[in-house]
């Protein structure tokens, strides 16, 4: 018997795991599979690259191929690509089953979805906002039968954050039955423990990796302490230095919004670096397509946002550069886990200003992990750095002078008109708001005006006083 039969699943689940390469379940598989299998809800909290979405699909195909009907299986993830790459997975392994899944995401077409959804897909991949359209919208498809749920990436699908998905989940949550089996994984579920349990309520079977460490053992964690304006400088001489070191070489850059992502990449490119951009001011098949030509090594560089930290599976990144250092430990650990993947090396380097030394910190006490400095010769950079710096401020005023404001504008507008808002209402109201706060603001500085004046009078008076005293003890000690 194969060790994944070992775990309860069929034969011809284990043969499709050795074709895969996957000989040996990792603890996430070992543990949590057969507790699904049995039929109990689970939450997996395991590191970056430890096989978890594994974890579900397995057991999930197992229980379909005993009773296979359309929709057995819903999972809900963060972003459009990580919802086609487990889409992906769910193919591969359920081939023999004749596995119909749909994936459905924003940016592609809805009718098309629409379409497919209505002939019963047997697994549904998607991020919430699309398929809460749907439900609302639609009812050529119901999931009344729905036999999982699964959460992937689950912390960031309740957290509030740049995107909320909370109203998007309640919709979702409402269209499901409430008997079903609820699946919950992540490299980072501690944090949402206690509203995850409220999802997954039939006493879940829940597993943690044993270690206290964060990160993957694999993974070579550095920081390079570098002044703001010599930054891109340094990130350019890692390339080079990467470029003539290494035959094989690939490298994922993260930043912090899509604006300089987008410059980055501009500048890169001046550079002759073979580099793509990555994130959610992109068109969903230039998105698609950037993510293809990096998987395939076309271009060696992928310089995303956070849209692409997590879940990612690109065994070929030996690289991640943190360009901007990130403000939780949790981005941090994603970010970081997009190498030294199922076991192998890797190495991160965070670009540290003197103004994030604290955020580091933070990163190092909750992750449990140290970050090594990382040598680069100064001299180097210096004889680069006119160059670059010349260089980015040319792609600035390149990006400036396209619409790329303009466009981010007309995505916050088209945004606030899906979501049943009147922009030019938003724009009136976050104006008062701010007029409001200003006026707030303006008041408080007043008050503390006035205090710290009564306070300097009242020092004052206390100043004299004493003065006073000391002049009458003198006056009664003089003979
Ligand atoms: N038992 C196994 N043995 C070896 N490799 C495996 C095994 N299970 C999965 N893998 C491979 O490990 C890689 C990482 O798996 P996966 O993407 O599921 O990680 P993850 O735990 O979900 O990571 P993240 O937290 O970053 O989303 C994939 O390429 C997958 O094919």
């Amino acid at each position: 018997m194969s060790d994944f039969s070992a775990l309860g699943l069929s034969e011809w689940l284990s043969q499709q795991c050795r074709q895969m390469g996957i000989n040996k379940p990792t603890p996430v598989q070992q543990s949590c599979v057969p507790a699904i299998l049995e039929g109990r809800d689970c939450m997996g909290c395991a590191k970056t690259g430890s096989g978890k979405t594994a974890a579900f699909v397995l057991p999930v195909l197992q229980k379909l191929s005993e009773d296979p009907y359309g929709i057995f299986c819903l999972v809900l993830t963060p972003t459009r690509e990580l919802a086609y790459q487990i889409g992906e997975q769910f193919r591969v392994l359920g081939r023999p089953l004749g596995l119909r899944d749909c994936v459905v995401v924003g940016g592609m077409n809805m009718v098309a979805q629409a379409l497919e959804l209505s002939k019963k897909p047997h697994v549904v991949i998607a991020t919430p906002g699309r398929l809460a359209d749907h439900i609302r919208s639609s009812n050529t498809f119901n999931m009344r039968k729905l036999r999982f749920l699964v959460l992937d990436e689950a912390d960031r699908l309740l957290e509030q954050g740049c995107t909320d998905f909370t109203k998007d989940l309640e919709v979702i949550l409402g269209a499901v039955p409430a008997k079903r089996q609820t699946l919950l994984f992540s490299a980072t579920l501690t944090d949402t423990l206690q509203e995850l349990k409220s999802i997954a309520l039939n006493k879940p079977f829940y597993w943690e990796s044993q270690s206290e460490v964060r990160t993957v053992d694999e993974l070579d964690q550095r920081y390079i302490l570098v002044a703001e304006k010599v930054k891109d400088a340094y990130l350019v001489r890692l390339i080079q230095k990467f470029q003539t070191e290494h035959e094989d070489w690939s490298i994922m850059i993260f930043t912090s919004t899509c604006k300089n992502c987008q410059i980055l990449n501009m500048m890169l490119r001046e550079f002759s670096f073979p580099s793509v951009a990555l994130h959610s001011m992109m068109k969903q098949k230039q998105r698609f397509a950037a993510l293809a030509k990096f998987k395939s090594s076309i271009f060696k560089i992928l310089i995303a946002t956070d849209v692409a930290a997590r879940g990612l599976d690109i065994p070929t990144v030996q690289v991640v550069i943190n360009h901007n250092t990130p403000g939780l430990p949790k981005i941090y650990v994603h970010r970081v886990g997009r190498t030294a993947r199922a076991g192998r090396h890797g190495v991160s380097i965070t670009l540290v200003t003197q103004y994030d030394i604290h955020l580091v910190h933070a990163i190092e006490e909750q992750n449990k992990a140290k970050l090594k400095e990382f040598s680069v010769a100064e001299s180097e950079v210096l004889k680069i750095l006119t160059q670059v710096n010349v260089t980015r401020r040319e792609c600035e005023i390149k990006l400036e002078s396209s619409d790329f404001d303009e466009k981010k504008e007309i995505n916050k507008r088209k945004q606030m008109i899906l979501e049943g808002k009147d922009p030019d209402l938003e724009e009136k109201r976050k104006a008062e708001l701010e007029k409001i706060h200003k006026q707030k603001r303006k008041f408080k500085e007043k008050i503390q005006e006035n205090l710290q004046r009564q306070k300097d009078i009242l020092l004052k008076k206390k100043l004299l006083k004493k003065k006073r005293r000391q002049q009458k003890q003198e006056a009664k000690e003089k003979p």
